[in-house]
């Protein structure tokens, strides 16, 4: 059998280095086990009290071979006496078997019930606990990748471990226990019998023990792989309209088959001598095999004397239960070894780093924002670097700059998406750190480049951060960002569910979007109008639109084009991460990127003209 990965051979948390894990199946394993110990700490108390209602029912399943021992007796003495057997005697015998049985029943399905209690409690607490870490995560940590492991930890790992929870303790416990109980009084009938029971295992646990060497190690790197495979095609599918239309199906194709080939050879490498060595080690312990071997050395005792015929029996049948357990013992190993790797992603969802909360949150007493000496790093790259800006209460900032020069970085500081490294951010003189998500909210609203609509009804999406607005109230949001009439065209108006089959344009996203933020009317508004364009057909009425959303408002809008720069207060220019130009349109209007971005859109609107012209 593989090394058994004990619950309790760790007691502490892992704190597990992803990529040292990924690269070593040992550590992995280990961290694994450590997880799941963790995991279960919860339901520790119950799956105890389990296993202990399973043992005491595996003690029982001895029952059948002492009453076949004991009906052989009275079988035996009635026989060599040429009498009847004794009527009380079978009677007491058979209402005894009865009787354990129904009890060893009943404590086994006591058992079950328990677990599956457990069970149903770790799952409830561990997605509770998902749930919460996920909730205190800074929003910069919702990657695609992130969401990905949120899924796979919520749907498929909770599945994993819990299905190890309410099965394994009882079955593993019975299935160590009841060979046990049987081996000892297999012994206690003869102490011969009782050893030719167990004739045939030396060998077949060292060749089982052989064949299932380095088993944990190789299950924790088939996870890895088998990681690597569904990574390569979440990657094929998700990019396949950019790979087909620049016709690279073929080699994106070749990243998902090199890494699938590769997982199939180490998985025949792996399994096949396996397969092998576990056939051969069975066929030692194969009915016939066991048979011939208790049947055939106890009938040699039996005719010698020591030994009664019943007692053979019992011992070749008990012989004949022993390899059903030790194959139980084995899957449910293999089980916690696989739930071992989904426990450890799911600990790494719940030990997100989470924003703190203020101990004593405070409320912005205006709606100016000031950047102090702010910096922040994803990682080594510095996004930010000592950036300090003042924007006045009512008017717009236009932050231009080259691609990754930490416009977005900055801009999402304001929203909180995460806290700087170094420095402040403050509304209305209250560093927003020291305010409560709610108040942040009500005081900031944002329309970002994706307009992540969420399946559920048009009129929810509008009225996401005000779920108690009225229907006349998300009308009139929606008719201030443009998007009131379409509803209306809808078979389901405002009641249409936004699934993968409704089909809204770009602009439409944006223009919802921007009803969303209209219904907060909070006094900020952080905007990045890259997608605010990409719908030509839409886009005045998306002008129109967020004309609305920024009167009167304090605007950081992450601009593209020159024409919506022109018209802000102050263009903030940034450049690798740095501020390098603040101030209105012509006091900048040398800064060589501004230039730049004059000069290109000059040069673009001559080019529309000569086109018209012709
Ligand atoms: N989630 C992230 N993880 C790691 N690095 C990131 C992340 N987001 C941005 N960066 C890096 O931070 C730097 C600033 O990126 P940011 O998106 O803020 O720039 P940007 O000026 O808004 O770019 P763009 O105009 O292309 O959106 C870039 O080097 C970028 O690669």
């Amino acid at each position: 059998m593989s090394t058994a990965p004990s619950l309790s051979d760790t007691t502490t948390a892992p704190s597990p280095d992803a990529v040292t894990l990924e690269s070593d199946p040992r550590a992995k394993d280990r961290a694994g086990r450590a997880a799941m110990t963790e995991l279960m700490r919860p339901v520790a108390g119950m799956l105890r009290l389990g296993r202990l209602l399973s043992g005491a029912s595996a003690v029982l399943a001895i029952a059948p071979y002492v009453a076949l021992v004991r009906l052989g007796e009275i079988l035996l003495r009635a026989w060599s006496s040429g009498s009847a057997p004794d009527a009380g005697q079978v009677t007491l015998t058979v209402n005894v078997l009865i009787g354990t049985f129904c009890a060893r029943l009943t404590l086994y399905f006591l058992a079950l019930a328990i677990t599956h209690f457990a069970d149903a409690k770790l799952g409830a607490h561990i997605r509770g606990r998902i749930v919460d870490a996920i909730g205190r995560a800074p929003l910069a940590w919702f990657t695609s990748t992130n969401s990905g492991r949120i899924r796979k930890a919520i749907q498929d790992d909770t599945h994993t471990v819990h299905t190890l929870v309410a099965h394994a303790p009882v079955e593993t416990t019975s299935a160590v226990v009841m060979p046990l109980a049987l081996l000892a009084y297999a012994l206690v009938i003869d102490w011969r019998l009782g050893l030719l029971t167990i004739a045939a295992f030396p060998l077949y646990a060292a060749l089982q023990a052989w064949s299932m060497r380095d088993m944990n190690i190789k299950t924790a790197e088939m996870d890895t792989r088998l990681a690597r495979v569904s990574a390569t095609m979440v990657e094929f599918v998700s990019g396949i309209t950019v790979v087909k239309a620049f016709g690279r199906v073929g080699h994106a194709h070749d990243n998902y088959a090199k890494a699938a080939r590769e997982f199939s050879d180490f998985y025949l490498a792996w399994t096949v001598p396996l397969l092998k060595g576990s056939a051969l080690s069975s066929s030692i312990v194969a009915p016939p095999v066991l048979l011939l071997i208790n049947l055939g050395f106890g009938s040699l005792m039996a005719g010698a004397g020591w030994v009664s015929a019943a007692d053979v029996i019992a011992c070749a049948l008990i012989a004949l239960v022993l390899p059903a357990s030790i194959e139980v013992i084995g899957h449910s190993q293999w089980s916690y070894q696989l739930a071992g790797a989904s426990a450890l992603r799911i600990l790494q969802v719940l030990e997100t780093p989470s924003l703190p909360t203020p101990p004593h949150p405070a409320e912005p007493q205006g709606n100016d924002i000031r950047f102090d000496h702010v910096s922040f790093s994803y990682g080594e790259t510095l996004a930010v670097d000592d950036v300090s800006l003042d924007l006045p209460a009512g008017t717009t900032t236009a932050l231009i700059g080259p691609s990754g020069s930490g416009k977005s970085t900055l801009a999402t500081l304001v929203a909180r998406f995460a806290d700087p490294d170094r420095g402040t951010v403050t509304i209305g003189g209250v560093e927003v750190r020291k305010m409560t998500t709610e108040v942040l909210y009500r005081h900031v609203a944002f329309v970002l480049q994706d307009p992540q609509l969420l399946r559920m009804s048009i009129r929810d999406n509008i009225a996401l951060a005000k779920p108690l607005a009225t229907l006349d109230e998300v009308r009139e949001a929606a008719r201030a960002a443009m998007i009131d009439d379409f509803v209306l065209t809808l078979p389901n108006g405002y009641d249409t569910v936004l699934d993968d089959d409704t089909d809204l344009s770009g602009g439409q996203a944006q223009r919802i979007a921007i009803a969303r933020a209209l219904i907060v009317d909070a006094p900020i508004l952080v905007l990045d109008e890259a997608t605010a364009f990409t719908d030509p057909e839409s886009e005045s009425e998306i002008q129109r639109a967020l004309n609305q959303l920024v009167a009167g408002r304090t605007v950081l809008v992450i601009a593209h084009r020159p024409a919506s720069v022109k018209g802000a207060d102050q263009i903030a220019v940034m450049e690798r991460g740095r501020l390098v130009a603040v101030g209105r349109h012509d006091e900048i209007a040398d800064q060589p990127y501004y230039a730049g971005l004059l000069r290109a859109s000059a040069t673009d609107g001559d080019r529309s003209a000569a086109t018209k012209e012709n």
